[in-house]
């Protein structure tokens, strides 16, 4: 069964987030986005909470929200519980943080990473497993659930 991936992005992260969505159509991802639907100014929250939701929901498997600096997105989305929402700005980053963190949503800074790197940063955080072992007892410490 394909993997479902919400997407979101505020107008700082729309551009890439459409490029990421071509990419993962390409790759047989199951997409819903959440929007923006363009590069009108908007409130990074707006989309954030509902990528963030979803996941929490398990109506999606993982979410990747974008916005100019990716800090907004991620401080809004590890509001919710049982989000580990990464900001990630280059492809060795995105791997590590599933294999470490078991993330569960990428953040990406439009502004500061080329869109090769963040499509790279996008295909390694879908392709990474977890690794468990003293991962897992650290992850389990930072949950408050
Ligand atoms: O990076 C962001 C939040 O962390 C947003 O995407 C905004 O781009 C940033 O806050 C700057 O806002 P602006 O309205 O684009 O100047």
């Amino acid at each position: 069964m394909p993997q479902r991936i919400a997407l979101g992005a505020d107008h700082a992260g729309f551009a890439y987030k459409d490029a990421v969505k071509t990419w993962l159509e390409q790759h047989d991802y199951l997409v819903e986005d959440f929007g923006t639907y363009s590069a009108d100014s908007a409130d990074y929250a707006d989309f954030a909470h509902p990528v963030a939701s979803a996941v929490e929901e398990n109506r999606a498997d993982r979410g990747i929200l974008v916005c100019g600096s990716g800090q907004g997105v991620a401080m809004t989305a590890n509001k919710h519980q049982g989000i580990r929402a990464a900001l990630v700005w280059q492809p060795e980053i995105a791997e590590l943080t599933r294999q470490h963190n078991d993330a569960n949503v990428l953040c990406l800074p439009e502004r500061f990473i080329s869109l090769d790197d963040a499509l790279q940063c996008v295909q390694r955080f879908l392709t990474t497993d977890f690794e468990g072992g003293r991962h897992q007892r650290r992850v389990e410490k930072m949950m408050c659930t």
